[in-house]
């Protein structure tokens, strides 16, 4: 029982030489009555100087009180222990002088302390509920400049720079930008550059059509499904017509006036009046093909649609149809040959 008694103390005491808490001195200061008063060590080094000595007569005493009364002597190092001391609270610490801490007798601080300390510049703060900037149009009230601590706003990039004053490389410049157009004087940059040539058109040769002879009134007469205009009697198949019976159509001396456009022979008379170009320029393709004249001439007019109440037949070559017509005549039915059918109505 001595010896866990022993034990305990032994153990309590290297504990409490290990921890060494701040209040240390002031706890010998209540066994100076047994111990004498150490001088207040100036350096580090005396400082653990001192700390030897301490230990050395912390153990001593201890001896004896092991000796005559232990139990009695721990219970009343345990109730002579002040409470330790709280800890610093959480904040900004700066680093005092060690030379402060010794003019203060605080012996026992050797390393550099840290202690709070209040900023004299505001720290700046973030937050999610800032408020909204200024608006453009509002007009406000001059507002003082913001704290020097805070990052000034970036320039605006410039779009357009001059390249004298270009951060960029001249090859680069370049690259990336296109000359500006060259442009007469006095012509803003904001006008649309000139898309038409300066060519001068040329002079209209329409004429002045008849009344009841508009485009309008030709689209009403040849519209209708029914509507007839090509010149020969009801009932007529389209014909094949060959270069000898087209050339007797020139639209003179009492005849039709025929034309071939793309293959398909066209009767022209009924159109002549409706004719924007006039009777004249219609005559320069009468008897004849004018497809290559009515291209050169308005190749975007639908003559097909247009024409559609005034078509003949067909263009062939002579060859073609005396072979047709000795091919009908041997079968003995008409094959729409355009020669024999125009002889028998003149
Ligand atoms: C092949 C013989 C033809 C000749 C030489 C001829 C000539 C002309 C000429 C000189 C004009 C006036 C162009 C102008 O305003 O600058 C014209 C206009 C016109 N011709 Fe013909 N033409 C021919 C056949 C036709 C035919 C077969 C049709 C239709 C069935 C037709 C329909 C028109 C129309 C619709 C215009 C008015 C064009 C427009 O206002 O833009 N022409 N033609």
């Amino acid at each position: 029982m001595a010896l866990l008694g022993i034990s305990l103390i032994v153990a309590s005491v290297v504990l409490f030489c290990m921890r060494r808490p701040r209040w240390l001195p002031s706890l010998f200061g209540s066994f100076s009555s047994s111990t004498p008063q150490l001088p207040p060590a100036s350096s580090s080094s005396s400082s653990s100087d001192s700390d030897r000595k301490e230990q050395a007569i912390i153990h001593d005493e201890n001896h004896k009180d092991e000796k005559q009364a232990a139990p009695t002597a721990v219970e009343r190092d345990r109730a002579a222990m002040p409470p330790p001391p709280p800890p610093p609270p959480p904040s900004a610490f700066v680093v005092t002088d060690p030379s402060e801490s010794a003019t203060t007798g605080d012996d026992e601080q050797t390393t550099p302390k840290a202690s709070a300390a209040t900023l004299s510049t505001p720290v700046p703060s973030f937050s999610l509920s800032a408020p909204a900037p200024p608006s453009v149009s509002a007009p406000r009230a001059p507002q003082p400049p913001p704290p020097s601590n805070l990052m000034p706003p970036p320039p605006r990039p410039s779009a357009l720079r001059p390249s004298g004053s270009s951060s960029l490389s001249p090859a680069a410049t370049t690259s990336r930008l296109s000359p500006a157009p060259a442009r007469g004087p006095g012509c803003s940059t904001l006008a649309p550059p000139p898309t038409h040539s300066s060519k001068p058109a040329k002079p209209s040769r329409q004429v002045i059509l008849t009344p009841g002879h508009s485009p309008l009134d030709w689209a009403r007469l040849s519209g209708s499904p029914n509507a007839d205009l090509r010149g020969l009697p009801p009932g007529t198949p389209y014909l094949k017509v060959p270069p000898s019976l087209l050339k007797k159509y020139t639209g003179r001396k009492g005849k039709d006036c025929w034309t071939v456009l793309n293959g398909k022979v066209y009767n022209l008379t009924p159109y002549i009046p409706f004719h924007p170009g006039g009777e004249p320029e219609l005559l320069r393709c009468a008897g004849r093909d004018g497809t290559k004249l009515f291209g050169e001439i308005h190749p975007w007019v639908n003559y097909e649609g247009m024409l559609a109440a005034c078509l003949i037949g067909i263009f062939v070559t002579e060859e073609e149809e005396q072979a047709m017509a000795k091919a009908a005549a041997a079968v003995g039915v008409s094959t729409g040959s355009a020669e024999g059918d125009m002889e028998a109505m003149d």
